[in-house]
């Protein structure tokens, strides 16, 4: 059960001062927040410290895709950083993700949730065409999801597009975690399979991951509180 607001937002900033300005304005009971490659390389741990520190739980989206020893550390190390959510790349494999798993049984209740990501919203059947795999996104994500799955994963990331069919596949308490989500008229940018807060929501996705629709508004707060109060919260 959620019990607060299914956003989270995506700090993608490259300047310091900026992030600053945004997280001053942001309440942890308004969302979780993301922190990822970008941000991550230019600040590393401290910036996450700094966010626990201003009560925010944080999602590290830093897509692990390794050997299966190198992507367990990397895991294990989110873990001990004590962040919320952490991710891997589920095209890893199946040995990855349970070594992945794995590293985090000695963390106990407080490990972070560990989901992986499927395909990416930016992109399309006939991009996965070009990288040698047949199936369209939807066939893929099933298949991806269904792996993670069996690897005792809390869950993936996805587009809005493949809930639907998700539910049907899968246990009901695996996480869909959805970024590619544009509220109505927002620019698309680089996304590609994206759905709005509340279609989103309505198809049962458990978390929405918005970036650039908030943070690059002249309001973000604004914004945020709008997306949340036409999702109930
Ligand atoms: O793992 C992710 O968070 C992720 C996976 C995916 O398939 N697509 C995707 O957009 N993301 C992340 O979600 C965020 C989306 O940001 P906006 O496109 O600005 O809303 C970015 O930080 C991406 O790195």
């Amino acid at each position: 059960m959620i019990e607060k607001s299914p956003l989270i937002v995506a700090l993608d900033f490259a300047v310091r001062s900026e992030l600053d300005a945004l997280v001053d304005k942001l309440d942890p009971s308004l969302c979780r927040v993301k922190v990822g490659k970008e941000l991550f390389t230019l600040y590393g741990p401290e910036v996450v410290r700094d966010l626990h520190r201003r009560g925010f739980e944080v999602f590290l989206d830093l897509k692990f895709h390794d050997i299966p020893n190198t992507t367990a550390a990397a895991v294990a190390a989110a873990a001990d950083l004590g962040v919320w959510m952490v991710n891997v790349h589920a095209s890893g494999g199946m040995k990855m993700m349970s070594a992945a798993k794995a590293a985090l049984q000695p963390f106990g209740k407080d490990a972070p949730l560990l989901i992986a990501v499927t395909v990416l919203t930016s992109m399309q059947s006939d991009e996965l065409l070009n990288i040698g795999v047949h199936d369209n996104a939807l066939a893929q994500v099933s298949r991806l999801a269904m792996l993670t799955s069996e690897c005792g994963l809390d869950g993936v990331v996805c587009s809005a597009q493949e809930v639907s069919v998700l539910r049907g596949l899968i246990p009901d308490d695996f996480l869909l975690v959805t970024p590619g989500i544009r509220p109505q008229g927002s620019a698309l940018g680089d996304q590609q399979r994206v759905a709005t807060p509340t279609e989103a929501m309505a198809m049962g996705s458990n978390y929405l991951v918005i970036g650039r629709p908030i943070t690059r508004s002249e309001d973000p707060l604004a914004v945020l509180k709008q997306i949340n109060a036409t999702l109930g919260y």
